[in-house]
């Protein structure tokens, strides 16, 4: 096990150059962690107990639901507060697509946004330069979104492209930033490897994002789930480049490679010409446990804020909360209205 860990590590130093003794931790916690997925045995079985210790159940008798919309009160609520804090400031828009934009559905590709929400996002992102950042793959949730003028960051981040027309905030030269190309086949093989090895276990879905994948639970009887973990980590375990991370009632499958969502959003915001800028207020809003990434890196720079989209507590980076994605809508409907106002537009 020491060996897979220094093996992972020395690739991630390779990949991202020279890395401070904190991310080498880091990146030997997130191996680890992601060995109990791959070794098998009893310990598969951590990631099984991690997504069932993740349903509403047991979150609700975990931690008490008022105290944890003190910590992190419903943004509606808190509206005019958080139009206080960015004044004077440019606000930034950060989306995640499921869960956040459209609701958990059992089958991923039924997973429409409201025409009521393409509405609101089109004039949203007239107001404010507007991304989505999902784990799905860039093409696949165009599809959904289906408007020209926003950011697009599809793959975990690993696939981003700038606004193909209509954006006021459209820099001169296109974007695009692909920084796991060289992995392309390798998750192509592992895709095709792991619909092969999961078609025994009835319900399984494995989706092919591109530059990274995502095995489905929803529909898989969680007598099942062990099971399927297994299958996982028995392909997943010839390939130490990539890691394995948890979504919601998902696994996904990605490059070993320092880049997350949070990534992504520094990299955004660097592009839109807002590095290391004080006046700008970037608004992450996730549901995800891989939008934690954005969070924390909001948190720590102490610069705009995170919404968790979540009905229940749980434990996270983001200051504040909406139930669910028609409470995003209301949340995005009233930036708008604020903005037109104040603009005079
Ligand atoms: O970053 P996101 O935009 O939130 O994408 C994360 C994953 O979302 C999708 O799966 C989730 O939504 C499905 C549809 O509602 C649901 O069936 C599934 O259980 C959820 O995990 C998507 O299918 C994945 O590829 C994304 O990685």
């Amino acid at each position: 096990m020491v060996r897979f860990v220094e093996e992972n590590t020395k690739h991630m130093e390779k990949e991202t150059g020279n890395i401070s003794n904190t991310d080498v931790t880091t990146v030997k916690k997130k191996v680890l962690q992601d060995l109990s997925i791959n070794n098998g045995g009893g310990l598969v079985n951590s990631w099984v107990n991690s997504m069932r210790a993740c349903s509403p159940t047991h979150l609700k008798s975990l931690m008490k639901q008022s105290s944890w919309l003190t910590e992190h009160p419903p943004a509606l609520d808190m509206f005019e507060e958080i139009l206080h804090v960015s004044e004077g400031k440019q606000i930034v828009m950060f989306l995640d697509y499921d869960g956040t934009l459209s609701p958990i559905v059992d089958n991923p590709d039924r997973a429409f946004m409201s025409k009521k929400m393409r509405r609101t996002l089109r004039k949203l992102a007239i107001c404010f330069p507007t991304a989505i950042v999902s784990g799905r793959c860039r093409e696949k949730v165009y599809n959904f979104v289906k408007l020209t003028e926003l950011y697009y960051a599809g793959s975990h981040g690993m696939d981003i492209k700038g606004p193909a027309q209509g954006s006021k905030y459209k820099e001169g030269k296109s974007l695009l930033c692909q920084p796991a190309t060289e992995f392309l086949p390798m998750i192509d093989e592992v895709y095709q490897k792991l619909v092969e090895k999961t078609k025994v276990t009835p319900g399984a879905n494995v989706e092919n994002n591109k530059f990274c994948a995502s095995v489905h639970f929803r529909r898989v009887d969680e007598k099942n789930w062990s099971d399927l973990a297994n299958q996982v980590g028995s392909v997943i375990k010839e390939y130490p480049k990539l890691r394995i991370t948890q979504g919601r009632k998902v696994l996904e499958i990605r490059p070993i490679i320092k880049w997350d969502k949070g990534k992504a959003l520094e990299f955004l915001l660097e592009s839109l010409g807002y590095a290391n800028c004080t006046d700008v207020f970037p608004i992450y809003i996730g549901d995800d446990r891989t939008d934690e990434d954005a969070f924390k890196i909001l948190r720590d720079k102490r610069q705009g804020l995170g919404i968790l989209v979540s009905k229940f507590p749980k434990e996270t980076n983001a200051s504040y909360s909406l139930q669910e994605p028609d409470e995003v809508m209301d949340f995005l409907q009233r930036l708008v209205e604020w903005e037109q106002l104040r603009s005079g537009a």
